[in-house]
């Protein structure tokens, strides 16, 4: 069986590496540098790093240059996401070397252009599918854009190659994540799925990793991490077959 890949998550916010509650401005826990936490992550162990530019998500402003330079420190492979909306963003953002890009709002509000980069870049590019029940959410989680099964289809026949599921009602509150949600989601596409928001323990990603045969091929994990509810070398021991 498959391992469950762990990508610990910096996300980064006027400078500094930030945990949010339901992805709601203001309700910041700073972590510090976001270059240290990324070489942490990876001193630990990660192959993966998610890593999100918030202020380009929410639009107040972006930490751009500071993203591209802790992509290019790392040796791991890198989920870039926040503010990739259009040719020019989504090229600094290839130009940074990282693995694959997440798309967020423009899956929800320019579809053209966003099928115009899945043709071209393939499995470079996954969409990260924000959802409030099955309401999905853009512009910083602040609107809402539409149906999730819908968008999940339109996107499967696009040739989509990757979802990044997230349950806002989940992210940053350590409530554990939404097992029903990423199994219907996996039940509608045959693509892979990368869940996010809600890992609070080690049970948890075992819950995960349990679901590792229906599709669900990684999980996102923060702010367990940086609230030390357990370390990385645990989590990957505890997702390790
Ligand atoms: O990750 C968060 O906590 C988060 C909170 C609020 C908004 C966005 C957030 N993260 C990620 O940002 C991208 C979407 O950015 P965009 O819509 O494409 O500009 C996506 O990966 C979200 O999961």
């Amino acid at each position: 069986m498959s391992t469950l890949e762990l990508l610990p998550a910096v996300d980064v916010r006027d400078g500094q590496a930030v945990r949010l509650v339901h992805g709601e401005s203001g309700t910041e826990t700073s972590y510090g540098s976001p270059l240290e936490a990324a070489l942490a992550w990876q001193a630990s162990g990660a192959e993966w790093l998610h890593l999100v530019d918030l202020d380009a998500a929410f639009g107040t402003g972006d930490n751009r240059a500071l993203v591209a330079e802790v992509t290019r420190a790392m040796d791991i492979k890198v989920e870039l996401s926040g503010g990739i909306r259009d040719d020019a963003t989504l090229a600094a953002a290839l130009a940074t070397g990282c693995t694959r890009v997440n798309l967020g709002t423009a899956a929800l509000e320019t579809p053209e252009w966003v099928a115009k980069v899945i043709a071209e870049h393939g499995d470079k590019i996954a969409v990260g599918l924000d959802v409030r029940g099955t309401t999905l959410r853009g512009r910083g989680w602040t609107r809402d854009g539409g149906d999730l099964y819908e968008t999940l289809a339109r996107l499967d026949q696009e040739g989509c190659a990757r979802y990044v599921v997230t349950d806002i009602a989940k992210d940053g509150t350590l409530q554990g994540p939404n097992l029903e949600l990423l199994k219907n989601v996996c039940a509608a596409t045959d693509r892979p799925v990368v869940a996010s928001g809600g890992v609070s323990s080690l049970d948890d990603l075992r819950a995960l990793s349990g679901l590792v045969p229906l599709g669900v091929e990684g999980a996102i994990v923060g702010k367990a991490l940086y609230a030390k509810a357990f370390t990385l070398e645990e989590a990957l021991e505890a997702v390790s077959p």
